[in-house]
């Protein structure tokens, strides 16, 4: 197996190795007394959620080297007994399993063991779905948000970051992330010294009761010396300051790593629950913005707190605006409107994650079909418009021609789980360096 070197300095560089993650069994069996909970809007129609993600998956992989699949690799990283043992004990405390639950997943065969853990496993007498809509009561609950791999963990340069989540309903997934760059026999070679931030660790261990909360969706790489990070309602300043901390000693013994970490000051509220599903970067000279948060005169936007990574100690001012305060590291980005001009269609599609696309290369990015006005904004701005469909069937077409490409992904159903295309991958290592 060829080791994988984590490597991400950027949003637009061609992908090399991305991981995502098929809605499995998880997906089906939400009932609407859940939902809420489990932070999706509507049910999801499994098997049209597959297809739309299957297609994606197709789309990917006809630019980046390699499209995985997160429940591979942790079944793969379960192979090792010792790991497969240790990961079920640090489930245990991490949420209380009871001993012949445990025991049930020591006994499994890893693919198994994996399964159930992110698809959920029912007590043996349960009638079928019905005590979810009271109490959640299954013997292994399952995770239905890993489809958006984006957040329980973050390559950020050279090294990562193993997430904690802010929702009970996502609480268990940095811990297979963190399992699976620790034990993964192609990422394993990647020591504690490359690893940003983990909480989850410290919590297993009882080292700290109340972890801070930080999520992928927050993180953005906008350049070898340039991180921003969400403050959300998702990710907590206490954490950013511990990432920040992290990189600052990282950057004392090697000048190469970030200078600036920018963190944008976001209203708590669902519709902006990241950074990325308010601004997302589209190709080296553009960003896609919800334009309320980021214009300059809008009663809305959004001010930053510049953090400075390269003295001994954190320096921090206060910005007005992110594309400023960008602009002053040297990030300089035209911002192309979520929704074009109207207000009305900026809010809706903002909501259906317009705003949230995902680089495959520099200007080619993937975006959901159903955002019309959103899409008729990057058209203006030269990107030619293609259905996902057609990139998988038109032989000729090339998305790496050298053209602005924006790639129209089907997601009726995947977008009433509130995430968009760049939620659902974690990039492990894109070109350059
Ligand atoms: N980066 C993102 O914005 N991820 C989307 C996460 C959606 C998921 N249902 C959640 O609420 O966490």
């Amino acid at each position: 197996m060829q080791p994988i070197h984590l490597s991400v300095f950027s949003e637009t560089a061609r992908l090399k190795q991305v991981v995502i993650h098929n809605p499995g069994p998880e997906v089906d069996l939400m009932v609407p007394g859940m939902m809420e909970k489990l932070l999706f809007d509507d049910i999801l129609h499994g098997d049209l959620a597959r297809y739309e993600h299957e297609q994606f998956r197709k789309v990917l992989a006809k630019v980046a080297d390699e499209v995985l699949d997160i429940q591979d690799l942790f079944i793969e990283s379960l192979q090792d007994q010792g790991v497969k043992l240790a990961f079920i004990e640090d489930l245990r405390r991490l949420v209380g399993l009871p001993d012949d639950t445990c025991n049930l997943l020591r006994d499994m065969a890893p693919a198994d063991a994996a399964r159930s853990v992110i698809g959920g496993l029912p007590w043996d007498d349960m009638p079928g779905h019905t005590r979810w809509e009271e109490e959640f009561d299954y013997r292994v609950r399952p995770i239905p948000n890993l489809l958006f791999m984006r957040d329980p963990a973050s390559v950020i340069g050279d090294g990562y970051s193993v997430n904690s989540m802010a929702t009970w309903a996502r609480e268990r997934e940095p811990l297979i992330l963190s399992y699976v760059f620790r034990h993964h026999p192609r990422l394993k070679h990647h020591t504690d010294q490359d690893k940003w931030f983990d909480q989850v660790t410290p919590l297993v261990r009882g080292e700290i009761k109340a972890p801070v909360s930080l999520e992928g969706g927050d993180i953005l790489v906008l350049s070898r010396k340039v991180l921003a990070v969400g403050c959300s309602e998702r990710t907590q300043a206490d954490a950013i300051h511990l990432l920040a901390e992290s990189l600052r000693a990282h950057r004392a013994e090697n000048e190469d790593s970030f200078d600036h970490l920018l963190m944008v000051l976001m209203p708590k509220k669902r519709s902006a629950m990241h950074l990325d599903t308010i601004f997302t970067r589209t190709s080296e000279g553009e960003c896609l913005v919800y334009p309320p948060y980021f214009l300059e005169g809008s009663r809305e936007l959004l001010n930053v707190t510049s953090v400075d990574l390269r003295h001994p100690e954190l320096r921090m001012s206060t910005q007005p605006s992110l594309l400023r305060s960008l602009k002053a590291v040297g990030v300089d980005l035209q911002p192309i409107f979520c929704g074009g001009k109207d207000p009305i269609l900026q809010q809706r599609e903002q909501w259906t994650d317009g705003a949230n696309a995902f680089c495959l290369a520099p200007g080619v990015i993937a975006s959901y079909a159903r955002n019309i006005a959103t899409g008729e904004a990057l058209d203006k701005a030269g990107y030619r418009v293609v259905t996902a469909q057609q990139v998988l069937t038109e032989a000729g077409l090339d998305l790496l021609d050298g053209r602005k490409y924006l790639i129209q992904i089907e997601a009726g159903e995947l977008s009433r789980a509130r995430g968009g295309p760049r939620c659902m991958t974690m990039p492990l290592s894109r070109e350059g360096a």
